[in-house]
């Protein structure tokens, strides 16, 4: 994809002249390589040159309803060039992830507030691809990827999202008929939330209640058809709709659905777990929870669009700092360039390497899936609640700096970072929505804290430990002793280990404690708010665990001058962090005033060969104009012609005189009231 061909603003272009390592080798690492980047761009090029998608009309301007029939229209239009494009690449397996990995930014240029069609290659796919027996598969996976049929994951309802074994719906087995049927017994069952189900697809995968032989064998997944394959009309029995306008995620089309006695063909239960016989013998899984595995791939994959959300609002917020001037700091001079006011860097430049930071994250977290993934399937399932809990935990905190850090980079840009044509409001508005989709992050963070719990009773008891918690062995060993600090990135993340295990204990202790006058499960929760700080200080050690560890691989690799953009990034993240948890770290760790007034120079230090090398590592990003779509954030760095065509874009200023003047405004002022 072409940079934008307009000349670049001279500010911008003074600062790029002043980088000193090799952009293109950064934004290699950051896709995986280079035929990776040849390929992103090959494809964002591939669909974003074309006409049809009529990219020039501003959605946002559109009604609620003609949003959705745009969205569902350019969805279309990407989906029919994907499986040419697909025929083209050699038609395998391979090139179809690799097309749907680049379209993920793609699609949110085109869809700004979200694709009506999401659900269906991935949770709905994912869970018929990892929850079906043999049979299953040969049945529903062909019409899947052709698009023959579409569907969704029905799992959350009005009455229940985050407790999903109270979950309400039924599906009652009759062997006789070889038949469920399917009831949302209250109203409080109906299906609430999923995405796509309102109006766009004809199937889904519902989570139910499952009853045979008269008992309750708990929330089974099935595979129910919701309306007519010719009409798209619903089918009988069921009462499906769009949930109306939210905060974000417009053409998203989340729906709504209650069952009345609707039957469903014995083979639609998803039979790869747990088992039911046709004479309506239940067969229990290996694990019950192994039936909440898309979840758990879904978490994983939610880290990198974090990383990929924090990176595409620091490039908006950074471009626009380079050329933005406000306010001189030597009264006589003239008004510098704003990032040179060190609030601003604080303000982006911790957030870009956080976005690094996450990167490495998702990398190793795939890695992790996948590896506890192929154990699973020789029916080894020992790592499974470490995984679990990883990409919980990992889950929560990286969206809550997600939507923290987008909305700093929004304030950082001023009055106009709240215009729409910045960019960031829906970059914000889908940061703060993966707070909550996909688990709660409260009570993400509360699973992340139970695993942390057992794991802390088990180096009490002198057990073994998983790699990720062994510091809690660190904490025991030092038997109530602070950890010394020492200043190095080694010594930073041992002080938010040691915050992390402190806090942990306090959580413990708590416990403990209140076990005396109250049951455990009451004296957990009296603990909550220890337990999820415990969980998020887990989250940050593993964040910073893995980052040293990635970058100083990624720093054997690379040119010396990109490996030291990197040692700066991992220190400013590290330093950033720990200023950020003193008074968790102050509470486990002998660190005095001089050590705290020494990382804050440090940080300024940081800052200072950072600003270099800052727009560097945004270009880096490699975002397209398209892709970035933001007035602020060009790649030409041309705000200002960018902000008033856009506004003359605007409805309003399609005429010189608007009627409500000569309908109200006009009478009212000769009214002389
Ligand atoms: C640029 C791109 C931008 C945007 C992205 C694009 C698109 C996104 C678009 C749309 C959004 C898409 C999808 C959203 C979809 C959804 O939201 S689907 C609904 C998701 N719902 C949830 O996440 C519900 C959350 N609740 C839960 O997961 C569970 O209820 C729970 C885990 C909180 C608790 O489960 P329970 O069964 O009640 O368990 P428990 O009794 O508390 O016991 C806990 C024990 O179980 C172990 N465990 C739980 N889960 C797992 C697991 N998956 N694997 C292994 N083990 C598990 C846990 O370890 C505990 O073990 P103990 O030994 O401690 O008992
Ligand atoms: C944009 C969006 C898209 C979605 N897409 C889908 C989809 O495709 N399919 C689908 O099935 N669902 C979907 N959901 C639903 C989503 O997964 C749930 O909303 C989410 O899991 C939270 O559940 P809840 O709404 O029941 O919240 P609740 O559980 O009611 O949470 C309300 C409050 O109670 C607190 N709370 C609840 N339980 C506990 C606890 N044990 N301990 C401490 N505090 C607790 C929470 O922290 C929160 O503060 C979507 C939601 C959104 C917002």
């Amino acid at each position: 994809m072409s940079k934008n061909l307009s000349i670049v603003n001279k500010d911008l272009k003074e600062e790029r002249d002043k980088i000193n390592f090799n952009v293109e080798e950064f934004t290699n690492w950051f896709y995986g390589g280079a035929e990776k980047v040849k390929e992103k761009k090959y494809i964002e090029n591939y669909f974003l040159s074309d006409k049809d998608l009529n990219l020039e009309l501003d959605t946002s301007y559109l009604s609620y309803k003609d949003k959705y029939e745009e969205a569902v229209r350019r969805s279309i239009v990407v989906y029919k060039k994907l499986y040419k494009l697909h025929n083209e690449m050699g038609g395998t397996h391979e090139d179809f992830v690799k097309i749907m990995e680049n379209l993920r930014f793609t699609m949110g240029a085109i869809n700004p507030e979200g694709n009506p069609f999401v659900l269906h290659f991935s949770m709905f796919a994912l869970t018929i691809m990892n929850m079906t027996n043999d049979e299953q598969k040969a049945e529903w996976l062909p019409r899947i990827f052709n698009c023959n049929i579409l569907g969704t994951y029905a799992q959350t309802e009005l009455g229940h999202g985050t407790y999903i074994q109270r979950l309400e719906t039924t599906a009652t087995y009759d062997p006789k008929t070889k038949e469920f049927t399917l009831n949302s017994p209250t109203l409080t069952s109906y299906k609430w939330w999923p995405g796509n189900l309102g109006h766009t697809v004809d199937h889904a995968i519902v989570m139910a209640q499952l009853y045979s032989q008269g008992k309750c064998h708990g929330i089974q997944p099935f595979i129910v058809q919701l309306r007519d394959s010719e009409t798209h009309k619903p089918l009988p029995g069921i009462d499906i709709g769009d949930i109306g306008n939210k905060v974000g995620f417009q053409t998203v089309n989340n729906g709504f659905l209650g069952f009345k006695n609707v039957k469903v063909p014995y083979k639609n239960m998803l039979m790869k777990n747990s088992k039911l016989l046709e004479d309506g013998t239940f067969i229990k899984p290996k694990n019950a929870k192994l039936n909440y595995g898309t979840m758990v791939i879904i978490r994983v994959h939610m880290i990198i669009d974090a990383a990929c959300r924090i990176a595409k609002a620091t490039t908006i917020a950074l471009r626009y700092s380079l050329v933005r001037r406000q306010s001189p700091i030597n009264p006589n001079e003239i008004e510098p360039k704003i990032i040179e006011h060190i609030t601003q860097q604080n303000k982006i430049f911790p957030g870009i390497a956080k976005a690094v930071v996450f990167k490495c994250m998702a990398d190793y977290l795939t890695k992790l899936h996948l590896s506890i993934t192929q154990e699973g399937n020789t029916g080894n399932l020992a790592r499974m609640p470490e995984l679990h809990a990883l990409s919980c935990c990992l889950k929560a905190v990286c969206t809550n700096e997600d939507a923290k850090t987008v909305e700093v980079c929004r304030l950082s840009c001023g009055g106009h970072g709240f215009l729409r044509s910045a960019g960031l409001d829906d970059v914000y508005r889908n940061s703060t929505a993966a707070q909550t989709y996909e688990g709660e992050n409260t009570v993400m963070l509360l699973q992340a804290a139970r695993f942390l719990i057992k794991s802390f009773n088990e180096a009490r008891n002198g057990g073994s430990l998983t790699e990720g918690v062994k510091y809690l062995f660190d904490f025991i060993g030092r038997n109530g002793k602070r950890e010394i600090f020492d200043n190095s990135i080694n010594g930073i993340l041992r002080a938010i280990q040691a915050a992390a295990a402190g806090r942990t204990y306090i959580a413990w202790k708590h416990i403990e404690d209140d076990k005396r006058h109250n049951s455990i499960e009451v004296a957990t929760n009296l603990a909550g708010v220890h337990l999820t700080k415990a969980a998020e200080l887990h989250g940050y050690v593993c964040l910073l665990q893995v980052g040293i560890e990635e970058i100083e691989k990624i720093i054997r690799n690379v040119s010396p001058a990109l490996g030291l953009v990197f040692k700066n990034i991992l220190e400013l993240f590290a330093v950033d962090l720990i200023l950020n948890k003193i008074g968790d770290v102050i509470q486990h760790v002998d660190i005095s005033n001089e050590d705290i007034e020494k990382l804050e120079k440090q940080m300024e230090t940081l800052f200072k060969f950072f600003r270099t090398s800052a727009i560097g590592v945004v270009d880096g990003f490699d975002f397209s104009d398209p892709i970035i779509d933001s007035t602020l954030g060009s790649y030409d760095g041309n705000v200002y012609e960018n902000l008033i065509n856009a506004a003359r874009k605007s409805p309003l200023n399609q005429e010189d005189v608007n009627r409500t003047f000569h309908l109200y405004i006009k009478p009212f002022m000769k009214s002389n009231l």
